[in-house]
């Protein structure tokens, strides 16, 4: 039996977030629906989560005593990582001491899969070797002889990225041996936590890539539609949901989608993210919470990937189909806006952006940009997935994004 107190008294359900872009914004207010206590951390502050949350705290998540202090002075009864860059080996201590003196504070979906995903070292030795999944081929060097090596080991097209990033910081793709020092050069100034460890992956000549959202929930494991995106510049700009698909290729990207987060563990929202040639599926990375391409969700589906996460965390049912398949609304499409420059975002046009039927916008109010950054989103429904992707196009280029 669950049960939930009222927030900001002594029987709230505390939640604590860290991390808290965009995605987190949408699992916080899921979790205020539920009456959840939610307090917000990241490393700055303002940050989207924060503006909804009942408290925050900016901290360097990369320092393990200062989310130990953190989680002693809050006492959060979940810790939801929403970001990769966390000390997660505090993580794990915290929970291992939790279990030891009954606290009960749990980390989502476990200390070791925040641990396994924050690098990708962790999560494609357990993918490859561990698990035998299919993956592209791969090489981790620290020097940039080894690197040298790797790249001429592996052939080119190779993909070069720091073992620590995400939304495609300090990735390059290698074609011509003209890119080689370069792509070393941006792997070790793009990543979340400056220079160091670099993978080298062979090339995938995929036909489509997906997201399968993938829901471990107190009933079992359940799937949303597969969602199809399209990225650049190892980030992404459009997502559609579902992805058409050869019914031997979802089946296999369930099998594997299956197995990565069995062995992970835990209750909530996983984003496993593979590779599609014809009926053959590679492994590329799983996100242990809602991704990024999901965000289609919020018009996709009576509940979203974010309400879905905060359900399965907090052991409530998540309803699905006799496959076990998550009811959408039929084809939907997302399209990312992006901001380029230095100051604070201002959005013109919202009204021309939202004209069109079961079209809807979503504005993260990300306090500046300095450089690139995802500071928006559109979303749209269509008659097929072609249809949808064009409306949230339309609405994204009828917004105009200036920086005070
Ligand atoms: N080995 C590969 N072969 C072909 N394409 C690749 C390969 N690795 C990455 N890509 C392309 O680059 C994109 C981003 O790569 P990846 O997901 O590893 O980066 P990321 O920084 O973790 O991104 P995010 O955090 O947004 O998921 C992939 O979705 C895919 O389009
Ligand atoms: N691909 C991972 C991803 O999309 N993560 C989302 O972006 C935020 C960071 O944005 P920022 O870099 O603009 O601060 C994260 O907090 C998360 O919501
Ligand atoms: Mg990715």
């Amino acid at each position: 039996m669950v049960r939930l107190g009222t927030p900001l008294s002594p029987s709230a359900t505390r939640v604590l977030l860290l991390g808290s872009g965009e995605l987190g914004k949408e699992v916080a207010i899921e979790l205020q629906r539920f009456g959840v206590e939610v307090i917000a951390a990241d490393r700055y502050a303002g940050a989207p989560a924060m503006q909804v949350a009942h408290r925050s705290h900016v901290l360097d998540m990369l320092d393990g005593a200062a989310i130990r202090a953190l989680v002693e002075r809050e006492r959060p009864h979940l810790v939801v990582p929403e970001i990769e860059a966390i000390h997660t080996q505090t993580l794990e201590d915290l929970e291992r001491e939790a279990a030891q003196d009954g606290s009960g504070t749990r980390v989502i979906p476990t200390a070791r899969a925040a641990r396994l995903t924050m690098d990708r070292e962790g999560i494609r030795r357990l993918a490859a070797e561990t698990l035998g999944l299919p993956t592209s081929s791969y090489r981790f060097v620290d020097t940039v002889e080894d690197y040298r090596a790797a790249v001429a080991a592996i052939g080119l097209p190779c993909v070069v990225k720091p073992v620590m990033s995400s939304s495609g910081k300090g990735q390059s793709l290698v074609r011509a041996d003209a890119d080689v020092q370069r792509a070393w050069d941006y792997a070790q100034t793009g990543g979340r936590a400056g220079a160091g460890r670099v993978i080298v992956e062979g090339f995938v000549d995929f036909d489509y890539e997906i997201t399968l959202l993938t829901v471990r929930h107190a009933g079992g494991t359940a799937f949303c539609a597969p969602i199809g995106h399209l990225q650049r510049d190892g980030d992404y700009r459009e997502s559609w949901q579902p992805q058409p698909m050869s019914a031997a290729a979802l089946a296999r990207s369930r099998e594997i989608a299956r197995a990565i987060t069995d062995d992970l563990g835990g209750w909530g929202v996983f984003g496993v993210e593979l590779f599609v040639k014809g009926d053959e599926v590679w492994f590329s990375e799983v996100s242990p919470r809602p991704h990024d391409t999901g965000l289609v969700t919020l018009v996709s589906q009576e509940l979203s990937e974010f309400a879905l996460h905060a359900r399965a965390i907090l052991g409530l049912p998540v309803p699905v189909d006799a496959d076990g398949t998550i009811a959408t609304f039929g084809a939907s499409a997302s399209c990312a806006l992006l901001a380029e420059g230095h100051g604070v975002p201002v959005f013109d046009g919202i009204d021309a952006a939202l004209r069109a039927p079961d079209t809807a916008l979503r504005l993260f109010g990300k306090p500046r940009v300095e450089g690139q950054r995802r500071v928006g989103v559109t979303l749209a429904r269509g008659a097929d997935v072609d249809a949808a992707r064009a409306v949230a196009r339309e609405a994204a280029a009828a917004l105009t994004i200036s920086l005070d």
